[in-house]
């Protein structure tokens, strides 16, 4: 199975409700498709998101990475041969992680469709069923309290909840919403880089002497404050978690020896894809440190290879954000992966098991 071009789509998809964080306010998923072709007629299909605030990458970007970098590197490259074509993605160029997410994806689609197997399998096989949790995005107390009981009547038992804003505002939507869902289920906070470390420090303090119990933080300071990193993780019994501060395994590494986080975020767009997401899976699980998978605002494609990975990973990935296709209004790819709300459940089709997309704009 020979690759023979890599051809491009637009995916658009509104949100159920615009999606805020301390980053950005979005209101529809707008994804770069890319689709690899093969001379057996298979398809092999990426996505990559254009999360310009966290990873840097435009649509322009992604699509001009791969037509002019990594493109010409893998046209007659055989599907067999995995580990060298992924060598030959990550070493194509510096950085644009999302473009070579996009690409491996779609080579790992095809690496399982090559050997009739899911990918999950491939990778070591696992439970094809898992758990997300969903999104509560930063606003009005009253309005994030809703949302948040909402989706516990929604059979959510996990809300990543985001902050970052004001932070006593913060605190306040954070006792508010335990208040209101307490032993329905568990909190994990964002704030999206929108502290500052000592801010996060009495963010949390506050809220651990007032009895609210966070399953853990995510990202409180600046990505590059891995010293702010430290002093949040020395100061508070909540876990923290590194996001935007590690993309690849070297920073992972990095970020562990430091002890600048209890908790590492994988996520393909920012590792450049699944062979690095595998990576970092092995270095934390070395190093005794649990993972969690999540997302941007991906629609089922991409989120599908992060499921795959999370499944074959769980021994590391105990923690589960991919949520993408739950907060879209609907799903516009047939076959593959069943995103039912907090139930993830992986079919036996092969590779992702993608059989069409639906209103795909050709670019
Ligand atoms: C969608 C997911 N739950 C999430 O919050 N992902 C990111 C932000 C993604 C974005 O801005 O597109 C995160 O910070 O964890
Ligand atoms: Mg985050």
């Amino acid at each position: 199975m020979k690759i023979t071009d890599i051809q491009f789509g637009m995916l658009r998809v509104p949100l159920k409700t615009p999606f805020k964080t301390a980053l950005r306010t979005v209101s529809k998923v707008e994804d770069i498709i890319v689709m690899v072709h093969t001379d057996t007629g298979n398809i092999g299909y990426g996505e990559a998101p254009a999360t310009a605030v966290i990873t840097g990458d435009t649509h322009g970007s992604i699509v001009d990475a791969i037509r002019h970098y990594i493109s010409p590197r893998l046209i007659g490259q055989d599907i067999s041969n995995l580990n060298r074509i992924t060598q030959l993605i990550q070493s194509s160029m510096e950085k644009n992680t999302s473009a070579k997410a996009a690409v491996e994806i779609a080579i790992y689609d095809l690496w399982g469709q090559l050997y009739n197997a899911p990918l999950y399998k491939l990778l070591g096989g696992g439970d094809p069923v898992i758990t997300t949790d969903i999104t509560i995005s930063v606003d009005y107390i009253d309005k994030m309290v809703a949302d948040s009981v909402s989706a516990v009547e929604r059979g959510f038992e996990s809300l990543k909840i985001k902050v970052g804003k004001d932070i006593g505002v913060d605190i306040e939507r954070v006792k508010a919403i335990y208040a209101a869902v307490e032993d329905r289920a568990l909190l994990r906070l964002d704030a999206n880089q929108g502290w500052t470390a000592k801010q996060a420090v009495y963010a949390l303090q506050t809220l651990e002497d007032a009895g609210v119990r966070l399953e853990l933080v995510e990202q409180p300071v600046k990505a590059r404050d891995l010293e702010g990193m430290r002093y949040v993780t020395e100061r508070v019994h909540t876990p923290v978690m590194a996001d935007e501060s590690v993309f690849g395994p070297m920073e992972v590494i990095d970020l562990i020896r430091m002890r600048a986080a209890d908790i590492i975020n994988i996520k393909l767009m920012k590792t450049g894809g699944i062979s690095n997401a595998i990576r970092i899976a092995d270095i934390a699980s070395m190093y005794g440190i649990e993972c969690m998978i999540g997302c941007m605002l991906e629609s089922s494609i991409s989120v599908s290879a992060a499921v795959h990975v999370a499944v074959a990973k769980a021994n590391v990935i105990t923690k589960i954000d991919l949520d993408g296709p739950s907060l879209c209004q609907f799903n516009p790819i047939d076959g593959g992966v069943i995103f039912n709300e907090s139930e993830i459940t992986i079919t036996d089709a092969p590779g992702l098991g993608v059989r069409e997309i639906r209103d795909l704009e050709r670019i």
